[in-house]
């Protein structure tokens, strides 16, 4: 991999990032704020998902970092250049969703193709073995699956070498067995210290392979954090016990009176709580209030998605809108 600049210098870098698209047709708004005022520091190594229901500004704010769009206001550096001098270099390659295959060429035949094209790149067997696609080699890309076509547009990548890897929903249209086959496939690869910032609509994804999860929507980061982080930052723990018929009521006016506390909700002889403090609250259930068979549990991601970005769950892990599951375009 380059090593032109140093170890502190950040993958990505984005300060005050803005940008703005003119509002469709009888839309009561001027403009679409696709990504508002985005600040965000990404270290060399770091395995990032950018998770958000559709319209969050994910596709924007990566096609920023590869200088695929302008900013309106804001800068983008990615190791510490201009996007486009970053990707011009090789230090930064993308996955993107469609598009840019050739159906009558092989596999083989599609890398050495690209390879062609960079003065200097990783040997073609090795990018098509990283990739996981030794034994699909001879075959034409008409083909291969999406599964297997997005794989070839993995080894794509690959081939200068870069120190970030972008992924914008890299495995969008694939089914449950091709995605992990996807993932564990970029697992190995990243193991040898890429950065990879990826985006996604799969919770499970971004919990599965991410360090680190942004959560974004309606342009904005609401969250940024590890996957126990945000799970604790956005639901805290829910906090429940049994209680004796006559200490229910008064009980539960105190914990609705106590420091931290978000929700209390009467289940038959239980009391569920969600609270910041969990350990708080289960002190003053099983000591002051005379609770028994206390349970703590911690709240999901998908809980957490919800609190944080208000999104209806049941967009999110739906194919986006627009993605193109034809073979080749
Ligand atoms: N070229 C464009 N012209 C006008 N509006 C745009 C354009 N590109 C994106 N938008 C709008 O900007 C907002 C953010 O879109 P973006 O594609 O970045 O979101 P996303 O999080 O990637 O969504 P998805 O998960 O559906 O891909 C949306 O409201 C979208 O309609």
């Amino acid at each position: 991999m380059t090593t032109s600049t140093t170890a502190t210098t950040p993958a990505i870098e984005l300060r005050g990032l803005a940008k703005t698209f003119p509002a469709v047709r009888g839309s009561h708004d001027s403009e679409v704020r696709a990504v508002d005022a985005v600040d965000l520091r990404i270290q060399p190594g770091e395995i990032v998902a950018f998770l958000g229901p559709n319209g969050a500004g994910k596709t924007t704010t990566l096609d920023l970092v590869l200088g695929l769009t302008e900013p309106t206001s804001g800068t983008v550096e990615v190791f510490g250049r201009r996007p486009r001098e970053a990707v011009v270099s090789g230090a930064v390659s993308a996955v993107l969703q469609t598009g840019g295959l050739l159906r009558d060429l092989t596999v083989r035949e599609t890398v050495r193709m690209i390879a062609s094209t960079y003065a200097a790149h990783s040997p073609v067997d090795v990018v098509i073995d990283r990739a996981g696609l030794t034994a699909l080699a001879d075959r034409r890309v008409s083909k291969c699956s999406g599964g297997e076509q997005q794989r070839l547009r993995f080894a794509l990548a690959l081939l200068p070498d870069p120190r970030l890897l972008v992924l914008d929903e890299p495995t969008a249209g694939m089914d449950v067995t091709a995605r992990r086959d996807f993932w564990d496939t970029m697992h190995a690869d990243a193991s040898a210290g890429r950065t990879v910032v990826f985006a996604t609509h799969y919770l499970e994804e971004a919990d599965a392979f991410a360090d680190r999860i942004v959560l974004i929507a309606g342009g904005r980061i609401v969250a940024d954090g590890t996957t126990a982080e945000i799970r604790s930052r956005a639901g805290g723990r829910t906090v429940s016990a049994t209680l004796p018929d006559h200490a229910l009521a008064r009980a539960t006016a105190v914990l609705r009176s106590t420091e931290g506390v978000r929700t209390v909700d009467e289940r038959g002889a239980r009391v569920v709580v969600t609270a910041s403090d969990s350990d708080a609250v289960a002190r003053l259930l099983l000591g002051e209030l005379g609770g028994r068979d206390l349970e703590i549990v911690t709240a999901g991601l998908e809980q957490a998605f919800m609190a944080l970005t208000g999104d209806d769950r049941d967009r999110l892990g739906d194919q986006p809108a627009h993605h193109d599951e034809e073979l080749v375009r």
